[in-house]
């Protein structure tokens, strides 16, 4: 898979996929809030095995029942690349 930062209009078209995605300073962002901590937190383990499946990492912002994710490739120039989109489809597809 391509580590080449898509341009802003193959981000746009991205995005139309990603209906909860947002684009904003170079990332992909989502948040999600869930009824509990416990649950949150199962998001997140789950996410960490899907990072590690990709060899991708995410940033993950957590404050209680709350999971903010920011994607974007550190080996492109922080910038969003193919690797972005498809974890953020992957993320979008676990079931909650
Ligand atoms: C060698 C290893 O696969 C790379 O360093 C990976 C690790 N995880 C990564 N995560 C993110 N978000 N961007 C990267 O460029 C990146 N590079």
């Amino acid at each position: 898979m391509s580590t080449q930062a898509l341009t802003e209009k193959q981000v746009q078209q991205a995005l139309e996929e990603l209906e909860e995605w947002e684009y904003e300073n170079d990332a992909l962002t989502v948040a999600y809030k869930f009824s509990n901590f416990p649950d949150a937190l199962a998001f997140i383990v789950r996410i960490g095995f899907i990072a590690e499946e990709l060899a991708h990492h995410p940033e993950i912002y957590n404050v209680y029942s709350t999971v903010e994710i920011r994607l974007t490739t550190h080996d492109a120039g922080n910038k969003v690349t193919e690797k972005d989109v498809e974890f953020a489809k992957r993320i979008d597809n676990l079931e909650m």
